[in-house]
């Protein structure tokens, strides 16, 4: 592990019951404090399962997760068993914001500070109104998720986890189930957040934002990783191995054909 890293992967083997070939297959990998590490790989190639992994949210059966030089997770030790206050060292949005829809925005972005942390209401109150504003959210902190837009929707979730001061975020395509003019102000929020120097794992399709966001890729395929680059123009213009220029030629073909559509 280098000083600098936050989240350390070494060796990690991951296995789902009653499949025989490991979905992570001895990966190691630092995520380098105060950057953004973007995951890319073909569907089916890991993505989602390694911040899974990190988040506490499947268990490992090989290796060890590091979180600033402490193993978070090992075959003996899983996530079940993981402490709260590890858990609320790791921030994680996905796909799918899972607001409490009886609660309003404000509500949501200051419940566990209040709840987990034992945070004092008004301190909550105050920091909540803070990140929403830096969300852009500010003006809708009492309206409800169902009457908030998709984009928006995401955007409190990021909220909702900057609010517990996480030691690093994971985003797992954010954008994925987003109509496209949204896509945008969810990524704006996470470019502004690399900015300020938050240490980030992502998970994307969104090929332009992953090029102009990452300082560290790292692609993976068949639960392994084939290439990891510290310079994301070299790695988009240049990709070293044969497996990233497939990658990067299918995506292409990929993106060209949906157009079309
Ligand atoms: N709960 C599960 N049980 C069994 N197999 C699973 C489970 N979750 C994922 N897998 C399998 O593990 C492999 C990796 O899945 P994962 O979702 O991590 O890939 P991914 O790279 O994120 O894919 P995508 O880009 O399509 O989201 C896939 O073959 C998937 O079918």
């Amino acid at each position: 592990m280098t000083k600098d890293s936050v989240v350390t992967f070494t060796n990690v083997i991951k296995r789902y019951p009653k499949v025989e070939k490991p979905v992570l297959d001895g990966v190691s990998l630092s995520v380098p404090r105060g950057k953004v590490t973007v995951v890319l790989g073909p569907s089916g190639s890991g993505k989602s399962t390694l911040l899974r992994t990190v988040a506490g949210l499947e268990d490992i059966q090989g290796g060890t997760i590091s979180l600033d030089g402490n193993v978070i997770a090992s075959e003996k030790m899983t996530g079940a068993r993981r402490s709260q206050e590890i858990r609320t060292r790791i921030g994680m949005v996905f796909q799918s914001y899972d607001l409490f829809p009886h609660k309003t925005v404000l509500g949501n972005v200051m419940m566990s500070p209040i709840l987990v942390q034992k945070r004092k209401k008004e301190e909550v109150r105050e920091e909540a109104l803070q990140l929403l504003d830096r969300v852009g959210l500010q003006d809708r902190a009492n309206a409800k998720p169902h009457e908030l837009s998709g984009g928006q929707r995401q955007r409190v979730a990021i909220a909702r986890s900057l609010i517990m001061h996480p030691d690093v975020m994971l985003f797992d395509e954010v954008t994925a189930a987003l109509d496209p003019e949204m896509v945008h102000e969810v990524l704006n929020v996470i470019v502004e957040l690399a900015d300020l120097g938050m240490t980030m794992m992502i998970v994307t399709h969104e090929m332009e934002f992953a090029r102009a966001v990452a300082d560290h890729i790292v692609l993976l395929e068949d639960g392994g990783i084939v290439e990891e680059s510290y310079d994301s123009e070299a790695f988009f213009t240049h990709p070293e191995t044969e497996r990233a220029q497939q990658f990067l030629r299918t995506f292409e073909f990929e993106r060209s054909r949906s157009q079309k559509k």
